[in-house]
């Protein structure tokens, strides 16, 4: 079996590439870094370490690269893939799309290869597969379009495992924390899916993927974006500052009473569930840079994502804010030169004030209760 998966990056050979692999797949990874697909090609292998006390170690074996610039290579791929999965940020997904829809016009209009293909966003986004369906079906004429409904499947995910930037002589090793979560929409399937294994199939995703976003991701930048402001470059040395942690702490007892009051997780296990990534997130055998997980903040700060969905849910019903406002007041904080994110930010806030720039990439109104908090933290900061 071959799997095709965009991105040989952290996720992508930490985590996405190690699960396929193990579960017997041959993984052809498409990257657009020059450097990784020749070392991949050459090699035919990489090593995974686990971030713990004896360094575990596994090689996974029978994988190579293409490049991921070349289209029609790209498409050839995607053709004759068994699977095809992602982890390249959310906002590339419309750069891969041309090279999805030419191999699926490929794989579709010969008849060949019309067995079902999944094609599965493995990004910290809610409802990547589909924004990816989206992408490649706008690039898709109505006859193929018509087939790939038939025999195309595009299943949402949610995916979690810290993966810091790796620093190592050998540039495909990369070393994971030793927890991982790969949740999939098993009513996104096609109704004979061989299951992977490794991943967990789901009757209902939202209530994973929003637990997954709304804790993990968000107490992660909060603790990125405050321990920035508060002068630390890594998130284990920001969380040993108890000031900090207790902010990050707050942030998740806010989003937490969102998602009990959504999903009606029982509010004792959801307050196991905050320790646990808390205590992930301060994994002594990682060294995890608050530039790398605060990263493209006008994503972090967008309507859908980590601190300004969970803030509205809190807001309309009736929550308290304050610390995720605050999260939203540090990311604005976060002067990082080459993160172009980051740089726009900055550029917009000494433009047009703090209080515009939010409104313009949260999508509040100026007026929001919840952005008036945000500018008021900002300013005590
Ligand atoms: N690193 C982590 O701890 C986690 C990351 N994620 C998500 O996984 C995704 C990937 O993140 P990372 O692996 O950390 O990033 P990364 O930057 O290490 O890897 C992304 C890879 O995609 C490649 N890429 C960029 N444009 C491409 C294109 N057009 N075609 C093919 N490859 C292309 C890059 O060259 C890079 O190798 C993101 O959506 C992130 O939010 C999710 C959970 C954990
Ligand atoms: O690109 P993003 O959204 O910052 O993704 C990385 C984040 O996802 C996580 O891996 C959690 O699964 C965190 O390590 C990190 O904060």
């Amino acid at each position: 079996m071959k799997a095709l998966h965009f991105g040989a990056g952290n996720i992508g050979r930490g985590f996405i590439g190690l699960i396929l692999s193990r579960a017997g797949y041959n993984v052809m990874f498409s990257d657009v870094n020059q450097e990784l697909v020749k070392a991949l090609q050459q090699r035919g292998q990489y090593t995974v370490e686990l971030a713990n006390e004896s360094k575990d170690t596994e090689t996974v074996t029978g994988v190579s690269a293409i490049d991921g610039t070349q289209l029609e290579t790209v498409a050839q791929n995607v053709a004759e893939a068994d699977l095809v999965t992602t982890a390249v940020g959310v906002g590339i997904l419309k750069h891969i799309a041309p090279g999805i829809a030419k191999g699926l016009e490929a794989r579709l209009n010969t008849g060949l290869v019309q067995k079902p293909l999944h094609i599965i966003a493995c990004e910290n986004a809610i409802g990547a597969s589909t924004q990816l369906k989206e992408h490649v079906y706008a690039l898709l004429e109505e006859p193929v379009r018509a087939l790939a409904d038939q025999y195309v499947y595009f299943p949402d995910s949610a995916v979690d495992r810290i993966v810091p930037i790796q620093h190592h002589e050998d540039s495909l090793h990369v070393q994971v924390e030793p927890f991982y979560e790969w949740v999939v929409d098993r009513s996104q399937l096609a109704p004979a899916f061989l299951p992977i294994e490794g991943v967990l199939y789901v009757d209902d995703l939202e209530p994973y993927i929003e637990r997954k976003l709304f804790t993990v991701n968000t107490g992660h930048c909060c603790a990125a974006y405050i321990g920035y402001v508060n002068g630390y470059d890594t998130i284990q040395k920001a969380i040993a500052d108890e000031k900090v942690k207790s902010l990050v702490y707050g942030a998740l007892q806010e989003t937490g009473e969102v998602l009990v009051k959504r999903f009606g997780f029982n509010p004792e296990d959801h307050q196991q569930y905050i320790s646990k990534i808390l205590g992930r997130f301060v994994n002594p055998h990682l060294t995890d840079e608050v530039t790398r997980v605060g990263r493209s903040p006008l994503r972090k700060l967008s309507p859908n994502d980590r601190l300004v969905r969970p803030a509205l849910q809190a807001y309309e019903y009736g929550m308290e804010t304050t610390n995720l406002a605050r999260g939203m007041a540090a990311a604005c904080k976060f002067d990082v030169s080459d993160d172009p994110e980051a740089a726009e930010l900055q550029d917009l806030i000494k433009q047009k004030g703090i209080a515009a720039a939010l409104s313009h990439y949260t999508s509040m109104d100026e007026q929001h209760p919840v952005l008036k908090q945000a500018v008021e933290h900002y300013h005590q900061m």
